[in-house]
């Protein structure tokens, strides 16, 4: 006998795109911490609406979930709608700001379009110059 923590039964993985598509009346997951919630049938019950948890369907409520401030009791009912996790090669997809390349690890997610933008050529410039200054010393 193991005495892992789901000794009797495997976690189940969920891809994103399978997750995505559970957004519906009939069916609606979301995703609180990699793991996977069905709260279709609390929709109806939960405190805070039905609609704050249908605009987070098939998608990553975690932010949300932990900006209400969620109180222990509600986590624990939390648990008790869990039927999986995203797919270990799918979670860097949930962490990641929606910005691609130098903005990523920075977390700007409004101010750094434009000065990333603007860093390629100020860069060009800047060594376009040195080269310049260097050739007309000689
Ligand atoms: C399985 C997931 C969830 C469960 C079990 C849950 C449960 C609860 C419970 C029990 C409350 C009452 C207050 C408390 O005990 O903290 C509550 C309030 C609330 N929840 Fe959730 N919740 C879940 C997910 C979410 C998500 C994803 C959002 C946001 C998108 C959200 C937004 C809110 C809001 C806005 C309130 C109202 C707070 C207030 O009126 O003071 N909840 N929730």
């Amino acid at each position: 006998m193991g005495e892992e923590k789901k000794s009797s039964e495997a976690v189940k993985y969920y891809r994103l795109a399978e997750i995505e598509k559970q957004n519906s009346f009939k069916s609606t997951w979301i995703i609180i911490h990699n793991k996977v919630y069905d709260v279709t049938k609390f929709l109806e019950e939960h405190p805070g609406g039905e609609e704050v948890l249908r605009e987070q369907a098939g998608g990553n409520a975690t932010e949300s979930f932990e900006d209400v401030g969620h109180s222990t009791d509600a986590r624990e009912m939390a648990s008790s709608m869990v039927i999986g996790e995203v797919h270990p090669e799918d979670r860097h997809k949930l962490s990641q700001p929606e910005v691609m390349g130098l903005c990523a690890p920075l977390t700007v997610r409004l101010s750094c379009s434009w000065w990333s933008n603007m860093l390629v050529p100020a860069l060009v410039a800047v060594i376009v110059t040195v080269i310049y200054n260097m050739y007309s010393s000689e």
